[in-house]
């Protein structure tokens, strides 16, 4: 942890500095030691628009913690020095240039270290921790949609997925996840043999009816926070012996409004069990070895308690979240708080 230590009177003091209980020490005279906490970000232009919003920059200075871009033509090491790395740039260099850093500069926090975010830039492996997860029945069942992964070959499709046993209809996702629109674009396919239409590598999961609504989970170190979001229609019977091809959307979720004060039916609106939730939550965390993401998560139809993951990602929107300002600096004062006990107490 870093201290840069200046000694000030709060009345002298140009700035608001809230500074956090761990890290305050009170000296001769009412001086308190000013303690800033300096957090470096390598985001995109989007991210950055979306994420550091007037709200989060005034709550971040009252608190004390700077936010500074990180200039990515510029040696890291030249910059900061810096308490704590958010990013999200997934270009190898990139990577190879925080880990650098990260192995020179241990005392660093990166949020998140880039080989575990790396799980989630692809739509087979980001699954795969949830795969196996048993959360108590107690509290409802989690589980994934089946899914196949198709590398080349369309022509091969609709006997991989014969084989395969899976259920139509099926939503088609780009295997990669790597910022660019393109690997958002979904697509719907109702009968066989149009899924030799679609465009390898992807992966092709069956569609579970929910209801046309979906929970995003937002994790923030130990906070959790849902919200509702209306997703893509039910399809039913008839549906499914009328329609053929293949039906693309160019990016659902984004388009997907939120739901929360929808006059919704009861069965359908109704959120997952927050017990559910935090465990999901805990678990995720741990395995994945990550603190800041989301997890698209759906009820199937007709069921109380039977929930299906669809989606898990990397430092989503959580400029999208109510009253994240707060949670997000809460989050970024208690690693500081949390790395400055340890330096006190030797751990
Ligand atoms: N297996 C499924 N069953 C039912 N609906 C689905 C399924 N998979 C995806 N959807 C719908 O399509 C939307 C987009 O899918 P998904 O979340 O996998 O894509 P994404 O591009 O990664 O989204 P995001 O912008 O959240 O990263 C979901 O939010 C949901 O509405
Ligand atoms: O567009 P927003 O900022 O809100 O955030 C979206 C984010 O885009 P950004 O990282 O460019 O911002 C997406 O990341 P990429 O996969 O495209 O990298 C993905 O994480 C979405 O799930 C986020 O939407 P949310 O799930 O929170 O609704
Ligand atoms: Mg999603
Ligand atoms: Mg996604």
């Amino acid at each position: 942890m870093r201290l840069h230590g200046e000694v000030s009177f709060d009345e002298d003091e140009e700035e608001v500095v809230m500074v956090p209980a761990a890290l305050s020490s009170p000296l001769n005279g009412g001086a308190v030691a000013v303690t800033r906490l300096v957090v470096g970000y390598a985001l995109t232009k989007k991210k950055v628009k979306s994420f550091l919003q007037p709200k989060l920059l005034l709550l971040a200075r009252k608190k004390g913690i700077s936010l500074v871009a990180i200039d990515d033509t510029r040696p890291l090491a030249e910059q900061g020095p810096f308490d704590i790395i958010l990013h999200k740039i997934t270009s190898k260099e990139w990577q190879q240039v925080l880990e650098d850093y990260h192995d020179e500069h241990p005392e660093v926090t990166v949020l998140d270290p880039p080989n575990a975010i790396n799980h989630l830039n692809n739509r087979q492996s980001m699954l795969a921790e949830v795969s196996d997860l048993n959360l108590s029945s107690f509290y409802g069942e989690v589980c994934t949609p089946r899914q196949l992964v198709i590398m080349k070959d369309p022509s091969s499709i609709p006997t991989a997925v014969a084989m395969a046993g899976l259920t139509l209809p099926l939503v088609a996702k780009p295997l990669v996840v790597d910022g660019t629109s393109k690997s958002h674009e979904l697509s719907l396919a109702y009968d066989e043999a149009s899924l030799s239409m679609l465009d390898p590598p992807l992966v092709l999961q069956e569609f579970v009816n929910h209801g046309g609504i979906l929970f995003k989970v937002y994790i923030i170190g130990e906070t959790i926070q849902v919200v509702r979001r209306f997703s893509l229609p039910d399809v039913n019977t008839y549906d499914l012996l009328n329609n053929v091809g293949v039906y693309r959307f160019p990016r659902v979720s984004c388009a997907a409004a939120s739901a929360d004060h929808a006059d919704l039916d009861p069965h359908i609106a109704e959120l997952p069990p927050r017990p559910l939730l935090e465990k999901l939550g805990k678990e995720l965390r741990g395995r994945l070895g990550l603190r800041l993401f989301n997890v698209d998560m759906i009820r199937e139809l007709g069921t109380k308690d039977r929930y299906y993951i669809i989606d898990i990602n990397y430092f989503p929107g959580f400029g999208k979240m109510p009253g994240y300002e707060h949670i997000f600096t809460d989050f970024l004062l208690n690693i500081a708080q949390s790395k400055y006990k340890k330096c006190l107490t030797g751990g």
